[in-house]
């Protein structure tokens, strides 16, 4: 029934908004409430080409070109860039719920994503810390119901049969913030088929995306008032972006590694396929962040009491300066150490283990060269083990 009425329903238009969440708050909920119940058409699916989009931008850095000489993308000539949350939705994870946010963007055709986990999802009363919210999912899109803001998850609090609170514009602004929490902690993470989807082992990315999520869900204990503290739920988020194998696609990845395989590495198998040794650009990341609120530019965070800013996750120096160029306030860097790097290991015993979600270390030769070449020619800031040190072509050791 609700399926027949969507085909016939007209497509829906949004309101296009400026970046900041203060103008999203302006907006009125004009017709939100109407008791409508069909769903359009850009709702279900791709049709998004023809609907004006309530947008969050961020300008293009001037200088990120400079910083990733390699990268095909030049921001410097492309317009800037922004980003739209067309869907959320709550996600259990085995490091607890998440709420997934699929966004579209002028820059590609790619579905971005972002992997919340914040528990002011959960909550309509105050807070300790601020609620991680899409501006742009929140923001009210014009003649839409309100079964059309729950179906995209523009709600607050929980959603169940009973429960059903479409968010507003300014859904978290009102709500009070008692504490000095810390930053949330923020991995951008590059899509990689081969490691997160069929346990590869020729690479860390299943692992780094799990241990993300752990971190990210880590309670954090925080001082409330002098000699009184409060342990909170961890908050942060995956930007997930479909750069799949640094940005050169995942065919051209795949004849990497068979280049690999006769004693290349990483990067100068990338060059003699013609490639940038990385051809991720992050101007699409830093848009999502902002959308997300959970960052703003540097210029707008001198006069606050509680620096806006992010913890992020990452051992690469080149996405610190590109996330810090494109915008976003780094407050710090997080380390990612491999899980079978945190104690040195035996190379004899590690033979077995694969790399889906929860299920442990990714191990092995292979993974061991992957990560010696991002330190020892990507310039990783990571200490490569002593047992690591000696790997060489992994075929070779097999012989
Ligand atoms: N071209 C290429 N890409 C790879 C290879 N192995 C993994 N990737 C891709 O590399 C991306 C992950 O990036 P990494 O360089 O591992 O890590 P990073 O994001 O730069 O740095 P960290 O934040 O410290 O993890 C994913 O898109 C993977 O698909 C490879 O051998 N060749």
């Amino acid at each position: 029934m609700l399926a027949q009425r969507c085909l016939k329903a007209p497509t829906l238009t949004a309101r296009t908004i400026t970046r900041s969440r203060c103008s999203a708050s302006k907006l009125s909920l004009r017709r939100v409430s109407t008791t409508r119940e069909a769903i359009p058409r850009s709702l279900l699916g791709s049709n998004v080409k023809n609907e004006r989009r309530a947008y969050t931008s961020i300008s293009p850095p001037k200088s990120a070109a400079a910083i990733d000489p390699s990268s095909q993308h030049d921001p410097t000539t492309q317009p800037e860039v922004h980003v739209k949350c067309v869907a959320r939705a709550r996600i259990p994870t085995p490091h607890g719920p998440a709420f997934l946010h699929l966004y579209n963007n002028n820059r590609d055709e790619k579905e971005h994503l972002a992997i919340v986990m914040d528990s002011a999802q959960f909550s309509d009363g105050p807070m300790v810390a601020p609620a991680i919210r899409s501006a742009s999912l929140d923001a009210a899109w014009e003649e839409e119901t309100t079964m059309e803001r729950l179906i995209r998850g523009a709600y607050t609090g929980r959603l169940t049969e009973e429960m059903r609170t479409p968010s507003t514009p300014q859904s978290d602004v009102s709500r009070t913030i008692t504490a000095v929490i810390p930053p949330p902690l923020v991995r951008i993470h590059s899509e990689c088929y081969t490691g997160e989807t069929i346990g590869s082992m020729r690479c860390d990315c299943g692992e780094q995306l799990d241990e993300a999520m752990r971190q990210i869900s880590q309670p954090i204990t925080i001082s409330t008032a002098p000699g009184v503290s409060q342990t909170i739920p961890g908050r942060g988020a995956v930007i997930y972006l479909r750069q799949e194998g640094r940005g050169i696609g995942l065919a051209a990845k795949l004849r990497a590694y068979n280049l690999q395989d006769m004693g290349h590495d990483t990067l100068s198998a990338n060059l003699m396929l013609g490639h940038g040794a990385d051809e991720r650009s992050y101007e699409v990341a830093a848009a999502i962040l902002g959308d997300l609120g959970v960052t703003e530019p540097l210029s707008s965070t001198a006069n606050t009491s509680q620096a806006r800013g992010i913890r992020l996750l990452t051992n690469n120096p080149a996405k610190v300066q590109a996330m810090s160029a494109a915008g976003i306030n780094i407050l710090e860097r997080v380390e990612m150490v491999p899980r079978s790097w945190q104690c040195d290991h035996d190379h004899g015993a590690r033979d077995t283990a694969t790399t889906i979600i929860d299920t442990g270390a990714v191990r092995g030769a292979d993974l061991d060269k992957y990560i010696k070449a991002k330190v020892e020619k990507m310039g990783h800031i990571l200490s490569v083990p002593p047992s690591a040190k000696s790997i060489r072509n992994p075929l070779q050791r097999q012989a």
